[in-house]
């Protein structure tokens, strides 16, 4: 399939309101596209099918996780070195002084509450609306695709639920076989050029939250735990700290057992678990939706051969399929209504965070999404 193909029929699945999903996933040069063939809503709540999901932040919201279900679809794919972008200049998000005032309020509050209870970490966030020109979604797709190649880029619409579109940095965890692969990111800071960049004790603590917290999680469900060393990483304009889980699952495991045991992670709700999501639900003042749920592809089977000679004929004998489920975070993304785009920007919130420094990285968070707007 080519380029103008690719695209043309996405345009078309949208103008006729049909579901679709477009994605890249980090560092792969492939581009692949889900069709739904009509506008149902199907939902998953067992993750037992196999098909493409998309998930909210509240699994327990009304808002159960969206699933477009593999034998309902048509499915495409291209190499993503094919598509050009156009040139465009995006518009300065300007800054609210209301909604400043407001989010340093909440961390505020947030802080408090650390301070007099048991919790430790939460993640606070906010939403800022834009107005945009170009709503073509695809068009804000390319641009985002051309400028965050180590992220899942996607844009994912369903007539019932939105228009939803994103470049995330964040692995939730994939599963090939029975081999389980999970980050912990957390800790953020601008990107600046600069080849050893510092980190303060309150990034490191906020951050070693999260690696805890999921080893402690997964233990039940693996064996043989592996954790890297802490890496710093680039996301677009940002740094982040992350380390990098790998295990072996049991025969205990399931896949929806491990989603109850990830989802949502101190990197996007906080610690304790219940608590963070708790002090969220009660004082974020709006509903989060799909930010900082998961999306990405549910049991999906993949064929490798274990033998690279392709002329051994026998080579099919050899073959072996796995199944293969790949979740990414929802986040530095945007849901599309009209002329307006939504951006869902949080942090991390610790004892020893600074309200103001905490409002300055949302505003950074949301110019990777925000550049891309006009
Ligand atoms: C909550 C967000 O990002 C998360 C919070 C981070 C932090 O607190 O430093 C870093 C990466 C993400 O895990 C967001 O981008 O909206």
């Amino acid at each position: 399939m080519n380029e103008d193909s690719f695209f043309e029929d996405l345009e078309s699945q949208y103008s006729k309101q049909l579901p679709f999903v477009v994605y890249s996933r980090p560092i792969n040069s492939v581009i692949k596209c889900w069709l739904q063939k009509d506008n149902d809503l199907y939902k998953t709540d067992t993750f037992k099918e196999s098909g493409f999901v998309f998930a909210p932040f509240n699994l327990k919201d009304s808002d159960s996780s969206v699933l477009f279900p593999q034998e309902k679809c048509w499915f495409a794919e291209i190499n993503s070195d094919l598509v050009e972008t156009d040139t465009f200049s995006s518009t300065e998000i300007l800054q609210n002084e209301e909604q400043k005032q407001h989010h340093i309020h909440l961390v505020s509050k947030g802080i408090e509450h650390i301070e007099t209870d048991t919790l430790e970490k939460v993640v606070l966030s906010r939403c800022e609306t834009k107005r945009i020109q170009n709503h073509n979604p695809i068009t804000i797709f390319k641009r985002l695709l051309s400028r965050y190649k180590n992220a899942m880029v996607y844009c994912w619409f369903h007539p019932k639920v939105g228009l939803w579109i994103g470049a995330t940095p964040e692995l939730l965890f994939k599963v090939e076989g029975k081999r389980l692969t999970t980050i912990s990111l957390a800790g953020t800071q601008p990107y600046k050029r600069v080849s050893q960049p510092q980190w303060t004790a309150k990034e490191y603590k906020e951050q070693q939250i999260v690696t805890d917290y999921i080893t402690e999680q997964i233990e039940p469900y693996t064996k043989q735990i592996n954790v890297s060393e802490v890496n710093t990483v680039r996301a677009g304009n940002l740094l982040h700290l992350k380390t990098k889980i790998t295990s072996v699952l049991n025969d205990k495991a399931k896949l929806k057992s491990i989603i109850e045991a990830l989802h949502p992670t101190p990197a996007v709700c906080g610690f304790p678990k219940g608590e963070s999501k708790a002090f969220i639900l009660k004082h974020e003042n709006y509903n989060r939706e799909y930010y900082t749920g998961f999306l990405g592809e549910l049991n999906l089977k993949q064929t490798t051969s274990r033998n690279n000679n392709r002329r051994n004929v026998e080579n099919n004998a050899y073959a072996v399929v796995k199944t293969q489920s790949n979740f990414y975070v929802n986040l530095r993304c945007m849901q599309l209504k009209n002329d307006v785009a939504n951006i869902f920007v949080g942090g991390g919130i610790t004892k020893d965070s600074i309200p103001e420094n905490e409002w300055e990285e949302t505003v950074n968070k949301s110019k990777t999404i925000g550049s891309v707007l006009d």
